[in-house]
């Protein structure tokens, strides 16, 4: 297993997600921020829709704090919430902004399917499971980003038009509090698996709510692909 900055937990859920994660994490999509061919139309109809599903992840992220058992884990999940509704959320406000698309527009976007199904999806995960159900579901989001901001900030074109898109994730900002949410799930996971969570009954469960939100992740991508 290939460690990570986020966590042992995340690099164990890495693992055993296999090429669904290679999928999501070097996505066509990706690769058009990075070397700068992504058509416009794509990133602004990404943008519009990942505003809507920012909404929901703060939702989801709130549960969070609602199914937490420790205050370090209430902490570290409302610090989340003000991470997205705070400071992720202002780059899809200024950067549709300066397209002539204002924030009210934004926030009463119709959802594409697939942004339905991944935020209900994580929602339902909390609601019906407990904070594990719930983390594991969110990790694919927080670490793949993480995973692909790092990566473009190593080797985006200089030339790229998505270089605001791609500091927003590879700064030191989101990557701390990546980082943060990694080490509370490595506690979390302790705490109520014990030292070898892979050998809990409960893992194999865990890994398959891993596994469909990073599924979903690539349907994301394909939906932004796709354009409106
Ligand atoms: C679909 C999606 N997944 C993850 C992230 C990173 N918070 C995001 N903005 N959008």
């Amino acid at each position: 297993m290939t460690r990570s900055v986020y966590g042992d937990t995340f690099a164990l859920w890495r693992a055993g997600c296999g090429q669904p994660w290679h999928d999501y994490t070097h996505h066509a999509f990706v690769e058009g921020l990075r070397d700068g061919t992504l058509p416009r139309a794509s990133f602004l109809h990404y943008l519009v829709q990942d505003y809507v599903f920012l909404v929901h992840f703060a939702r989801a992220w709130s549960l969070g704090v609602v199914k937490a058992e420790t205050l370090d884990e209430m902490k570290v999940c409302a610090g989340t919430v003000d991470a997205l509704v705070n400071h992720e959320m202002a780059l899809h406000v200024k950067t549709c902004a300066a397209e002539g698309i204002e924030e009210a527009t934004l926030f009463a976007a119709v959802e594409a399917f697939e942004n339905l199904a991944y935020t209900r999806y994580v929602m339902d995960a909390g609601l019906q499971g407990d904070f594990l159900d719930l983390m594991a579901s969110l990790a694919p989001c927080c670490f793949g980003y993480g995973e692909i901001g790092t990566r473009l900030a190593q080797s985006a074109a200089s030339e790229t038009p998505y270089r605001d898109w791609i500091d927003t994730y590879g700064d030191a900002e989101y990557q701390g509090v990546m980082q943060t949410v990694g080490q509370m799930m490595d506690e979390a996971i302790g705490r109520r698996l014990g030292p070898d969570p892979t050998a809990s009954a409960r893992w194999p469960s865990l890994q398959g709510r891993f596994t469909t939100a990073t599924r979903l992740e690539v349907a994301f991508w394909d939906m932004g692909l796709r354009g409106a």
